[in-house]
């Protein structure tokens, strides 16, 4: 079975990848599955573009071979844009989704319904040895819920309602939430790609 190494150590993204791959006969690899310590890539840009080309190119560099990495998070409007590229360490270096979706909720507390409108990005980058790398975007529009439901999924997914449900997307079963998501728009855009892999 052909090979993909995803430059990620988050299991919620890995399983995700997982599952996408799996249906194109590809068994994708997290950092979480290869036998030897790879370092945590130091995610210093200032865009989303620029931390998922960080992380693909110091892998692919490491490892000589095509790597594909996701820089992803939640961009709200009432907040500026907040969280954004700080999603996984909003409330602090120690990556706790609990206390990011605590803070989110706290800041969103006065925040009325039409203007709690936000969206889901994310950027897939794809290095390969001496070769340009690809990025890909993808989004997911939506709204901030008042409280925090379901068991589904990892990240901000308890509190984000995407447009056209009235469940949050914890609250939907993972096929459905693949079928709909950031990330699912963005490895559509690779389709070329992953069959001439
Ligand atoms: O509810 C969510 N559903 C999603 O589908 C989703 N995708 C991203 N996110 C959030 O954005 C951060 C990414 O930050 P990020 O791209 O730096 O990833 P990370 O640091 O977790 O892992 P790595 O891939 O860098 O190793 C994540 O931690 C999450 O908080 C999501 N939340
Ligand atoms: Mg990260």
């Amino acid at each position: 079975m052909k090979q993909i190494v995803i430059a990620t150590k988050n299991k919620g993204k890995a399983n995700e990848f997982k599952s996408f791959f799996s249906k194109e006969n590809i068994e994708a690899l997290s950092l979480l599955d290869l036998n030897f310590e790879l370092p945590d890539v130091e995610e210093t840009g200032q865009t989303f573009e620029e931390n998922a080309a960080l992380k693909a190119e110091e892998i692919c560099h490491l490892l000589k071979k095509p790597v594909l990495s996701d820089d992803s998070g939640l961009v709200i409007d009432a907040l500026n844009g907040r969280p954004g590229i700080y999603s996984a360490r909003y409330a602090g270096e120690e990556k706790d989704d609990k206390a990011n979706v605590q803070k989110v909720l706290e800041e969103m507390e006065n925040v009325p319904e039409n203007q709690r409108t936000a969206r889901f990005v994310c950027v897939l980058a794809i290095a390969r040895p001496g070769e340009n790398t690809i990025f890909k975007k993808g989004f997911c529009e939506g709204k901030i819920a008042t409280s925090a439901t379901g068991e589904y999924g990892f990240g901000y997914d308890p509190i984000f309602i995407p447009d056209g449900y009235s469940r949050t997307m914890a609250e939907l079963q993972p096929d459905e939430k693949n079928r709909i998501s950031h990330r699912k728009n963005a490895i559509d855009q690779l389709e070329e790609w992953i069959h001439s892999m």
